[in-house]
């Protein structure tokens, strides 16, 4: 359930009608709603109560807005990073830094230097060469991080090729054949304490079955793991929830994941830790967009409306749906195809979508745009980045200005050489 709902016939975040955001914000234009963002951190948490004090990082890369992060660092909510610009954000929204995970494949020296300064709860450690590179710095700095080894269990996530994170093939973890043998190299680092196994398969799944066989390889790794002597008293199960992008999709609730696994890790005996992304953010938010003008196309018009890919990524990346409606619907339907004004074909966001009859100056929205939305935007074409509200009750506020093209001119210099 989210609280983007029609009232009077105009739809609302909340209380607040979006005409009024458009109006004052202009479009394109994220909406975030905080009293949704709230239920969903509940619902995840009160998901994993039949676990011993788990413990959940919000994985920011899906929505790094600060004022997002400072609603879900007020629920309890720590944060999974992927990178040292995602750290400070982390710190700067309120979280603690024992409660912050450092995931990510290509942690640069600095961004390690940096998660060890700030004294991080843990390192994701995703290969041999980086746990020895850490413990080097560690060392130098007379200290020991805490670290999990993220593993790769070979498991097909049944999701997007490009989202899919757990197979072999994938640059992701270590392969589960070589991680005992890694474990215990790295163990007797002097700079590092050894303490779990993170494992991540992919984002948006669609059914539990994936999920479940990673997690009973990890329970055998660590059985395996302390049979040859080393201590594991955490592990990290990832995120990777699939969310409803069409109204009516069935999906594995956050209760039956909960349930699985409390199931699978009854005798695991660890601090288990999550990465949620998408089921906490993604159906808190919607992008609102104007219709610019509707063009007359061979089979269909085309609606073409002010939001672009540079704005919401995923339908010219992956293919992906995301429902579109009117915010002051009359009724009327259409069957258009939606597209951004960019110069590229794969600036679409629909072909022959059947959706509510729009013409040019109406509003609309994309659904489900919460999560891998604006942090994704880009200023492809020169179209500066996207604006973000978040609405709380009655109020809203603007919580990322709109950045003009020539602000992000400003940053570029012409050489003495061509003055
Ligand atoms: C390491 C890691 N943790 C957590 C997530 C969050 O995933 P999701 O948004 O699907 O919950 C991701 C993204 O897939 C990830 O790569
Ligand atoms: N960007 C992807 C999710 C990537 C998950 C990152 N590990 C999406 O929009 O679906």
């Amino acid at each position: 359930m989210d609280h983007f709902t029609l009232r009077d016939g105009v739809l609302h975040a909340e209380d607040v009608p979006l005409p009024a955001i458009a109006e004052a914000v202009g479009t394109p234009v994220y909406v975030y709603s905080r009293a949704t963002i709230e239920r969903h951190a509940t619902v995840f948490r009160e998901a994993l109560a039949p676990l011993d004090d788990p413990h959940i990082a919000f994985a920011v890369k899906a929505n790094p807005n600060l004022a997002v992060l400072r609603v879900l660092a007020r629920q309890g909510y720590g944060a999974d990073v992927v990178s040292g610009g995602e750290l400070i954000r982390a710190l700067a929204a309120g979280m603690k830094p024992a409660d912050i995970v450092f995931s990510g494949v290509g942690k640069t020296h600095a961004e390690l230097e940096q998660g060890l300064r700030e004294d991080i709860g843990q390192f994701n450690v995703e290969s041999e060469e980086e746990g020895y590179e850490l413990a080097a710095i560690a060392r130098r700095a007379g200290r020991a991080a805490r670290c999990a080894l993220r593993v790769n269990p070979d498991v097909d996530a049944r999701t997007h090729e490009k989202i899919s994170t757990g197979k072999s093939e994938n640059k992701f973890g270590v392969p589960l054949d070589r991680a005992t043998a890694i474990y215990t190299a790295l163990a007797q680092e002097d700079g590092l304490d050894m303490r779990g196994i993170a494992v991540h398969i992919g984002s948006q799944l669609a059914s539990l079955e994936p999920l479940e066989a990673a997690f009973a390889k990890v329970g055998a790794l660590i059985g395996e793991l302390r049979g040859a002597g080393c201590k594991v008293t955490h592990a990290d199960l990832g995120g990777g929830l699939g969310v409803p992008y069409r109204a009516g999709e069935a999906l594995p609730a956050p209760a039956e994941y909960g349930a699985m696994v409390a199931r699978v890790t009854k005798d695991w005996n660890v601090r288990l830790m999550f990465e949620p992304g998408r089921v906490i953010a993604g159906n808190a938010g919607v992008l609102l967009t104007r219709v610019v003008r509707v063009k007359r196309g061979l089979t269909h018009p085309f609606l073409v409306v002010d939001a672009a890919m540079n704005d919401l990524a995923r339908p010219a990346l992956y293919g992906a749906w995301h429902d579109f409606e009117a915010v002051e619907p009359s009724g009327e339907r259409m069957t258009a195809h939606i597209v951004g004004p960019i110069c590229e074909t794969g600036d679409t966001f629909a072909m022959d979508r059947e959706c509510d009859a729009l013409g040019a100056g109406h509003l609309a929205v994309f659904r489900t745009a919460g999560a891998y939305g604006a942090t994704m935007a880009s200023s492809y074409n020169s179209r500066g980045f996207v604006a973000e509200v978040l609405v709380d009750g009655d109020r809203f506020a603007v919580v990322a200005d709109r950045i003009a093209p020539s602000a992000i001119m400003d940053a570029e210099r012409m050489p003495d050489w061509l003055a």
